[in-house]
């Protein structure tokens, strides 16, 4: 019995896997697959610090171990098979990542490091699909990722050494196997199991169909279900927080192969009845999501706007008609937006009527902790607007808030986001929630133990403030902004034991001389100018310096080639549209850090949407 329909497709076909992994062996004839075993000759040696993100080196890793199969038994058959399967699985903890561990010691220093703690276990696979013609090998790659979270108790030395001599961490990245002894020393486990134990392999399933049953364009039940086109679920998007939102969870086509399924090229199919291979091409259904992306936006925007979410919030499930004079709208518009709303998995729908997901509660409702109410409401009456002169932003290369306001939109943060007290709260509302989302791995990025003072030069409201504070129980944090925005930051200031280590200072930072501080800190504000403005705000940072001053910058980091990095590279168009900013890549901030005397520089790619960079200020 095959309860994955296309892996009895592949039963005709000549499967390799790429793996001297004996638990992927185990898992994929578990699942009924049939397969032979060639492990990989190709050397783990590839460059992390090239990667803009873990799960990339993972994806990457296993492409090169299937390839380097595909084409040795190309060579010395001059027959390929027809899928090389290859894959990788690493263990990351903040910029740590962690592969097999080379001996005992090592082994000890790695479960030391996860001892008490919540890590990222990425599994990067990449499925090859191999033709050969005229003895030349060609090859369709796809590739994808999957990261589950893994929390370990906290573990004694003694506990440990019991263990690594016990030999099971040897072959096992992280230096544990959560399968067997390993298991012992996990306290909780959130995603898929089986990719901590080598393989994922419900997404792998969900791949093969992709790649073998395409969705026909002529099938009337696909017509009717993707009437509203896939869309990422919230719980996805949640992903995107803890894994930087790439394409649909991890999803990759590699570009020297041929194109991706759902996106271009073509597939060969049978037409039905007459059994004559037809070429047709493959449903585009991912390129149907981007086209109608905005709908998705909009409609999660409403519902926020409407407050469906606090209406809803911890109460028992409601009907539409009685939603709908609730929130001052008609039944059957309501009606229609609840059921999108339960499509895209905000809310749960029932016999009893609609209520909130475990997300909605958390993050829709307006009064939240961790709520992106604020975000929501920027995004839909600012930020949407905004892009739809993305055309003529496009073409002139500058910001459309003239387009917006008129010519009074002279300065960006003046005149336009802080140009009432409602509009300055808006903004201070979106990023507060933002930042208090995605900067929470900021402070363990790096080790900052060794600094008594920071300024966050722009810190707004203080949220990135709090977590240093919380990280680092003897750091004083200056929080530095303009008058106006310290005004209100009071709104936000926590009531908890950091506040007594956070004070707000007010100025400009391109005009008055900065707060004293041995780290100085800019959390999304360099995105925000063009080059010279930062060189500006650079310089007056140096200024204040000693050598041996820290510069920590967070930001969403680009990959070099300007390629991966999906969500990094759609705010870079949003700076362009509201700022004339831009996001930068590792390589490009270095550039700017340098002449200040910023050098050596470390890069932490962290789960979650933000980056960090920390630089050394040497002596002139
Ligand atoms: C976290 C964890 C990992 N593993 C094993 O760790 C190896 C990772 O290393 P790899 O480089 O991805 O694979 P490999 O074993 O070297 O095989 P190959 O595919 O030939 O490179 C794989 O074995 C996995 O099962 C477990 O068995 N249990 C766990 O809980």
């Amino acid at each position: 019995m095959v309860l994955c329909p296309v892996i009895g497709k592949l039963l005709h076909k000549r499967v390799v896997l790429a793996s001297a992994s004996p638990r992927r062996r185990e898992i994929l004839s578990n699942a009924g697959l049939r397969f032979e075993v060639v492990p990989s000759r190709f050397k783990e040696t590839l460059d992390k610090a090239a990667f803009a993100t873990p799960y990339g080196y993972a994806m990457e890793t296993a492409k090169q171990k299937a390839l380097e199969v595909a084409n040795r038994l190309h060579q010395k058959d001059m027959r390929a098979p027809d899928v090389v399967i290859g894959a990788d699985t690493i263990v990351t903890m903040g910029r740590l990542i962690l592969e097999k561990p080379v001996d005992k010691q090592d082994a000890y220093r790695m479960l030391s490091q996860l001892s008490g703690r919540e890590h990222s276990v990425f599994t990067g696979v990449a499925i090859v699909q191999c033709y050969s013609q005229d003895n030349q090998l060609d090859t369709r790659v796809s590739e994808f990722y999957e990261e589950t979270m893994v929390k370990f108790s906290e573990l004694s030395a003694d506990l440990l050494w019991e263990y690594i001599h016990s030999g099971e961490p040897m072959d096992k990245a992280g230096g544990y196997g959560i399968q067997a002894l390993g298991g012992m020393l996990v306290e909780a486990v959130h995603g898929d199991f089986l990719n901590v134990v080598g393989f994922p392999l419900n997404r792998f399933c969900k791949q093969l169909m992709q790649l073998y049953c395409p969705p026909r364009p002529d099938d009337p039940r696909r017509a009717e279900h993707d009437s509203i086109p896939a869309v990422d679920t919230f719980e996805d998007l949640s992903d995107v927080d803890e894994g930087g939102p790439e394409p649909a969870r991890g999803d990759a086509g590699s570009r020297p192969q041929k194109a991706e399924a759902g996106v271009a090229g073509a597939a060969p199919a049978e037409a039905e009845g007459n059994g004559t291979p037809e070429t047709l091409p493959p449903f585009p259904t991912r390129l149907l999501k981007l086209i109608n992306g905005f709908k998705t936006s909009k409609a999660l925007f409403t519902a926020c706007k409407l407050k469906v979410f606090d209406l809803l919030k911890d109460g028992a499930p409601q009907k539409a008609a009685d939603i709908a004079p609730k929130v001052d709208a008609s039944v059957c518009g309501t009606e229609r937006l609840l059921d999108a709303c339960a499509a895209l998995g905000l809310l749960e729908k029932s016999e009893q009527g609609y209520s909130n997901t475990e997300a909605a509660d958390v993050y829709l409702v307006s009064d939240g902790a961790y709520s992106l109410h604020g975000y929501v409401a920027y995004s839909s009456e600012v930020t949407w607007n905004l892009f739809t002169h993305l055309e003529v932003a496009v073409r002139d290369g500058t910001n459309q808030n003239v387009s917006l306001l008129g010519e009074t939109a002279g300065d960006v943060f003046q005149d336009v986001l802080y140009r009432s007290p409602e509009a300055r709260l808006q903004f201070m509302r979106a990023m507060h929630g933002l930042t208090k989302l995605s900067a929470r791995h900021v402070p363990a990025a790096f080790d900052l133990s060794g600094f008594s003072s920071a300024c966050d030069v722009g810190g707004c409201t203080g949220a990135l403030a709090q977590e240093l504070a919380r990280e680092y129980p003897r750091l004083q944090v200056t929080v530095f902004d303009l008058p106006e925005v310290i005004e209100l930051a009071a709104h936000f200031r926590p009531a908890g034991p950091q506040a007594a280590q956070i004070r707000f200072a007010a100025g400009d930072f391109f005009r008055d001389p900065l707060p004293p501080a041995d780290l100085y800190v800019l959390c999304q504000i360099l995105h925000d100018w063009a080059d010279e403005k930062v060189h500006q705000i650079l310089g007056s940072i140096a200024q204040r310096c000693k050598p041996g001053a820290g510069l920590l910058l967070v930001e969403m980091l680009l990959d070099e080639e300007k390629r991966e990095a999906r969500v990094g590279l759609m705010q870079s168009l949003n700076m362009l549209v509201q700022t004339g900013g831009r996001e930068r890549s590792p390589s490009e901030y270095r550039r700017l850090l340098e002449p200040h005397g910023f050098r050596q520089v470390q890069v932490a790619h962290l789960r979650g949407i933000l980056d960090a960079m920390l630089a050394t200020r040497v002596a002139p």
